[in-house]
């Protein structure tokens, strides 16, 4: 199997274990966004088929939306339902805290508003994202920014902590990308040594313009890991 295909299966394998262990009939779920929900959103809508299960699901971007769509799944809201039973959620790296970057596909600050409506933030990820502290495998904090602000929010992050920060540009597309709310997207590239990521996510969410950082702390209950041998591997938050 080539090492794409490896990654693809323990995105597989910790998808299908998150809703095989947490989903339950008449359930409200949160589903994430990026490229291991969808495995997610696949399993579900097996179970949905085969076990008659009544779900309501509220997405996390547009993407989560034509997943829930597509797969004939029930599509909620958070003006119907502003309470959930569970979110999963994919990340970019979660550290062993619990604490996770997210964002990668640019989708935080939904994703963290739905997962700060769950009881439950349970998060799918193939093994090369599982890290002891933030900054062993991803190297950069997405943080959307009101586009009026993202040069003086770039200047901010670096004075403030150090490492370089650039506008997310398209691909495929000319200038920058715009988010799901109509923002732009400022990558941190963070200097290591980093340990208090509370301070440091309360610190850039008070800079004028920021909508939402990818730094999500104390909001993850629990991780699936996948490996390319088929293997899983949980965290708890401790
Ligand atoms: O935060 C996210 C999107 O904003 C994703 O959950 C994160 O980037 C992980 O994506 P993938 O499952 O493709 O590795």
């Amino acid at each position: 199997m080539s090492s794409s295909n490896l990654v693809e299966k323990g995105k597989e394998t910790a998808a299908f274990a998150a809703v095989d262990k947490h989903v339950e009939d008449g359930m409200i779920l949160g589903i994430g966004s990026g490229s291991t929900i969808v495995y997610a959103v696949t399993r579900l809508a097996e179970r949905v088929r085969k076990e008659g299960l009544k779900i309501v699901c509220i997405p996390t971007s547009f993407q989560a939306q034509q997943l829930i769509v597509t797969n004939n799944l029930t599509l909620g809201s958070l003006d119907t339902t502003p309470e959930l039973d569970c979110a999963i959620d994919g990340a970019d790296e979660v550290d062993d805290k619990l604490t996770l970057i997210k964002g990668g596909g640019g989708c935080q600050t939904q994703e963290k508003i739905v997962a700060s409506c769950a009881r439950k933030l349970v998060i799918v990820a193939d093994s090369t994202k599982n890290s002891t502290s933030l900054g062993q495998q991803y190297k950069k904090i997405p943080v959307e920014v009101i586009p009026l602000a993202y040069n003086p929010i770039l200047q901010r992050i670096t004075q403030q902590f150090g490492g370089t920060a650039e506008l997310r540009m398209g691909k495929m597309k000319a200038g920058p990308i715009v988010s799901d709310n109509g923002n732009f997207i400022v990558d941190w590239f963070f200097p290591t040594g980093i340990e208090d990521w509370k301070t440091v996510n309360e610190r850039i969410k008070m800079m004028p313009g920021v909508v939402e950082t990818g730094l999500f702390v104390d909001m993850a209950q629990i991780a699936y890991f996948g490996g390319p041998d088929g293997s899983l591997s949980v965290k708890l938050a401790s």
